[in-house]
């Protein structure tokens, strides 16, 4: 029998990919379950549960969360800390009722002390405090792993338990939220630079001090990430991680500066004004480079660079926005 794969998030910028990756290796678009935030709000634990009664997915992709930039975390910080515990605690709970063997957690670099030694290393986890703009969203993510971990813990031997855990690196491409203030750097810079470009404003406003450094995936890479390691065999999976430290890492390999990754974009989309800074808006962490040594043992290596991923980028957006 064809496995059932539940996607969740599939409208989101990695779920979107995920899907992707999952149809480009040959899985039948009916073995892809899916379910719009409207259709079931996984906050709703008695309807998160009946959907899996009912589904009895055998894989669960978790990238449905509640997501957002700098602004948007500083922000609303008992929004992103309640959805996404709520979230992970009943999709991963209603997947052991119902059976569920394998499922993928997706948590995030911000899940790092804001001091931690750089490249960021697995077990840098829990060993100092976080950055403030996220701690909310960051302890959320926490709990999420720690979640799939105690599950694999209490009912790996007895039910065959296996929830896995990735921490991507700040992403971007195809499907991305570009809102202008509550979306991530990327994105919202894309959307900048082409308004001032079609406006023809004479500078750019880059909020900070610029001199941060962020990592950058393009998401089919982290998409990609994900199903390699969902269907990494066990054996193999656990040479690289210990029960009760089983994130992996996903990063791209190198950083820049947000001056440089902002000059970038604007040479993407054309825009030749000057670029300003606006120290009334915070920098976050001041880097937050991943060291990815585990899954680029496995086998994985992140493939597209930052040029080529920002084109494609300001492409979706040209879309997005009906051009
Ligand atoms: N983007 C990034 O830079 C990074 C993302 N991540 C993680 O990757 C995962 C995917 O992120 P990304 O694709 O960027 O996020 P998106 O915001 O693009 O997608 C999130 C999806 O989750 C859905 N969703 C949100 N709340 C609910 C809810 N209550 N019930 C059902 N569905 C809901 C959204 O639907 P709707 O929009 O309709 O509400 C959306 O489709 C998340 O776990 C995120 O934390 C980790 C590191 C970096
Ligand atoms: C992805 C990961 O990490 C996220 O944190 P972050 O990396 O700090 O997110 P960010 O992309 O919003 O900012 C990156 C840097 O960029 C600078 N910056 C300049 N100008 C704009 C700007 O216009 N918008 C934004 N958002 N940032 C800007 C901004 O000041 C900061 O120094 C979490 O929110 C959380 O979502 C998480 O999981």
């Amino acid at each position: 029998m064809h496995q059932k794969i539940y996607v969740a998030g599939h409208r989101g910028m990695v779920g979107s990919a995920i899907v992707r990756q999952l149809l480009a290796g040959g899985c039948a678009p009916e073995n892809i379950i899916t379910r719009t935030h409207a259709e079931l709000d996984l906050t709703n634990q008695a309807a998160v549960q009946a959907f899996l009664a009912s589904e009895q997915p055998s894989q669960v992709y978790l990238a449905a969360a509640k997501v957002g930039g700098i602004h948007a975390n500083n922000t609303y910080p008992a929004d992103f800390i309640y959805q996404n515990l709520m979230m992970q605690a009943n999709v991963i709970d209603a997947a052991f009722k119902n059976g569920v063997k394998k499922l993928l957690f997706l948590g995030s670099s911000c899940i790092y002390p804001r001091n931690a030694p750089q490249p960021m290393r697995e077990d840098a986890l829990l060993t100092g405090l976080l950055e403030p703009t996220n701690e909310p969203y960051a302890i959320a993510k926490i709990a999420g792993i720690k979640l799939c971990e105690s599950y694999n813990r209490q009912y790996g031997a007895s039910h065959g338990v296996d929830y896995r855990s990735v921490m991507p690196t700040n992403l971007y491409g195809p499907g991305d939220n570009y809102h202008p203030t509550n979306s991530h750097v990327i994105p919202a810079l894309i959307r900048r630079f082409h308004e001032a470009k079609v406006s023809g404003a004479p500078s750019v406003a880059i909020w900070g001090s610029g001199t941060p450094k962020r990592e950058f995936l393009y998401v089919d890479d982290m998409a990609a990430a994900s199903v390699f390691v969902m269907n990494l065999d066990k054996t193999t999976y656990d040479q690289q991680t210990s029960p009760m430290q089983s994130h992996i890492n996903v990063g791209y390999g190198s950083d820049v500066t947000i001056a440089e990754v902002a000059q970038a974009i604007s040479q993407v989309v054309g825009y030749a004004g000057h670029i300003t800074y606006d120290p009334t808006q915070p920098d976050g962490a001041p880097r937050k480079w991943m060291e990815s040594s585990r899954i680029n043992a496995l086998g994985w290596q992140a493939k597209v660079k930052l040029t080529e991923g920002l084109a494609a980028a300001y492409q979706d957006f040209k879309h997005q926005i009906g051009l």
